[in-house]
């Protein structure tokens, strides 16, 4: 063992994020080539640790993103009482405690940028007796928790204190007796699904989740593989009815993180939009509930090939050769939105490219991730010469032949604002500049050499 999550390389504080910004620049660039593997999937990488943290045993993860919101969560795991550890090969162990038997942490658990993290340990720490502040960087402490507060006070968690209008810092104290309960989820979020779940574990009887809308099921497939018993039933015409029996006796298991799709994203839609372009990115996570933007970019016509489809570690994963392709507008369904909700951004930047007019419909929930991601997208095209217009809770871009590029584009302590508008630069005429590519570290710390290695030319 090398290094414990408490020094794990990379993690640092983001609370206040008190580093310069630096800005970045995405230019010109010829024909991208080559092949990539994007690091691990945040959403089975949070869950991986959390899991890990509740099941007793050692839990190994192999493939683990190490971006900083996934070591914030490590920390945590390790401030209530779980032992985790970095091995020099980049394998990843966790001593669990059980469900139940968390420690209370003797600081502030700080989840840095990190929605994911601080939503789900806010349900698993719900069925432990003990007290846990709650924190996060400025962007965090600007979203709304009530989403996962209300149904944990209604499972029994106690609200010790709150910062104005449900925003972190927030305190909890979790309780033994956490109630089982049915809750349908009044929004389309897999981390609000997750938490009740989560907090589910220590109830004693059956707890429900009922959605709309399915979201990504990461959670069910994690708490199946970790051996609870768990049952998932069609609900309605896109929703999900998930039944989740309390105090399992979750056993250590191994987990094999795939590629995350969101973070592959950025090189697909880069290749899709460069001329010339011909690239491979191999391993990508194929998981229904998370490829609503490969199929809408196929739909607008992208060279998106299914190299080789296998099953690892329980997940679809594939090898993508992607081309550049001469795109059209398409409307996207709102309901697809859960299968893509975190790739708009960079949607947005591909629709520039496309002949015709690209609806995004539905987008309600951009308005609450690491920034107001309908108003930065918006403003972001503005600023490279882009015509959009907002409807409600569409955004509808007008592509162009040629797309002049500009900036600064503000980013708004967003990583996915960030990256998106690198791309867009890589196919404008004179480049996209953006204020800040700190974030960039919370989910894809190789972003900036790995898109160099295919030629992108950034700055
Ligand atoms: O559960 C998860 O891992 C995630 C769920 C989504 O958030 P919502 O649940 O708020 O939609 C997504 O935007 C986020 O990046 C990861
Ligand atoms: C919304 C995101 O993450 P989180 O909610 O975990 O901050 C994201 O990664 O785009």
């Amino acid at each position: 063992m090398s290094s414990a999550a408490t020094n794990a390389p990379g993690s640092h504080t983001a609370s206040g994020h008190g580093a310069d910004p630096r800005p970045a620049a995405g230019l010109p660039s010829p024909g991208l080539s080559g092949k990539v593997r994007v690091p691990g999937d945040k959403s089975v990488s949070h869950r991986a640790l959390i899991f890990g943290a509740l099941a007793r045993g050692e839990t190994r993860i192999t493939g683990l993103l190490e971006g900083e919101d996934v070591l914030n969560t490590a920390k945590a795991c390790a401030a209530l009482g779980a032992t985790v550890e970095r091995t020099g090969d980049g394998e990843w162990r966790v001593e669990g405690v059980g469900v139940g038997q968390f420690k209370a942490p003797a600081e502030p658990l700080d989840f840095g940028n990190s929605g994911t993290g601080v939503r789900l340990m806010m349900g698993a720490v719900a069925g432990n007796p003990v007290q846990a502040t709650f924190d996060g960087d400025a962007s965090l402490r600007k979203r709304p928790m009530k989403r996962v507060l209300d149904p944990l006070a209604a499972m029994g968690v106690k609200l010790v204190s709150e910062a104005e209008g449900g925003r972190l810092p927030m305190r909890l104290e979790g309780v033994t007796d956490l109630k089982a309960f049915t809750y349908e989820t009044p929004v389309p979020s897999a981390q609000v699904k997750s938490a009740v779940l989560l907090a589910g574990l220590a109830a004693s009887g059956e707890t429900v989740v009922v959605e709309r809308e399915a979201t990504r099921d990461h959670t069910e497939r994690m708490l199946a593989h970790f051996g609870a018993d768990v049952s998932v039933e069609p609900h309605g015409a896109h929703g999900r009815r998930i039944t989740l029996k309390g105090r399992p006796e979750l056993k250590a298991a191994p987990v094999d993180v795939p590629s995350d799709p969101s973070s592959a994203a950025f090189p697909l839609v880069a290749a899709v939009i460069v001329p010339g372009s011909d690239i491979v990115i191999t391993d990508v996570m194929m998981n229904p509930l998370r490829t609503g933007l490969i199929t809408t970019l196929r739909e607008m016509g992208a060279s998106i090939e299914t190299l080789a489809e296998r099953t690892e570690g329980g997940e679809t994963v594939a090898d993508l050769r992607v081309r550049y392709s001469k795109l059209k507008g398409v409307a996207v369904p709102p309901e697809r939105a859960p299968a893509m909700i975190d790739e708009y951004p960079v949607l947005a930047v591909a629709a520039a490219f496309a002949e015709g007019e690209t609806r995004m419909q539905g987008l309600a929930e951009l308005r609450v991730k690491e920034s107001d991601r309908l108003a930065a997208v918006a403003d972001g095209l503005g600023v490279c010469g882009i015509t959009y217009r907002i409807e409600g809770d569409d955004l509808i871009v007008t592509g162009a032949k040629d797309v002049e590029g500009g900036g600064p584009v503000a980013t708004h302590m967003d990583h996915r604002i960030a990256m998106s508008f690198l791309v867009l630069g890589l196919a404008s005429r004179s480049g996209v500049k953006v204020d800040d590519m700190t974030f960039i570290a919370t989910s894809f710390p190789t972003f900036m050499p790995m898109m160099t290695g295919l030629g992108a030319i950034l700055a």
